[in-house]
């Protein structure tokens, strides 16, 4: 379909519009918010914001998961980058507040061990989703698509978490 037979901006938010933008951005939203409690537990534990090993075995699984689906295995990469990248951005934005105003730092967390599947179980369906929106990130129309996404999860979000959003999403578009 050329998208120049799509309707122009006739869709509420959050709807389908073709583009299959939605699904994405709503994982994305929802593994970029477990940034906090990732952040939370490393505060409390020391361990450090990059773990490369496990970076690594989160881009494998789902370049993995792309090749059996039938993905571009080189979008899917990215994309899953965008999402390493954004959730440390926004981890080293809550330790650096936290580091300068003690007060506000969290003194219980959940264990890293309990949001890693969690991580996980999006990553899958990520992986579903950047396959459903694949020609969209094709469209010359992309940069602009994406940007519309980015402004619907923005809402209600503070600076640090759109900063978030903004990379997590940074990835997608080919051109
Ligand atoms: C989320 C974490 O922090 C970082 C981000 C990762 C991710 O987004 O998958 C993986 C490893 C870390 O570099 C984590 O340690 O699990």
């Amino acid at each position: 379909a050329t998208t120049t037979s799509e309707p122009a901006a006739t869709t509420a938010p959050g709807q389908d519009d073709g583009t299959h933008l939605d699904a994405v951005g709503a994982l994305v939203l929802r593994r970029l918010l477990l940034a906090d409690p990732v952040a939370q537990s490393k505060w409390l534990s020391g361990k450090p914001i990059a773990d490369p090993v496990r970076e690594q075995a989160v881009v494998d699984e789902a370049v993995s998961l792309a090749r059996q689906e039938g993905v571009d295995p080189d979008l899917v990469t990215r994309v899953v980058r965008s999402q390493i990248s954004a959730s440390k951005v926004v981890q080293r934005g809550l330790i650096t507040s936290w580091t300068h105003d003690p007060a506000s730092a969290p003194t219980t967390a959940p264990d890293l061990a309990t949001i890693r599947p969690q991580l996980d179980a999006i990553d899958t369906d990520l992986v579903a989703a950047i396959g459903a929106a694949q020609a969209t990130a094709h469209d010359p129309r992309c940069a602009h698509l994406v940007v519309a996404e980015r402004k619907r999860l923005s809402a209600g979000l503070d600076s640090l978490h759109r900063k978030g959003v903004r990379d997590a999403l940074s990835g997608f578009c080919t051109a």
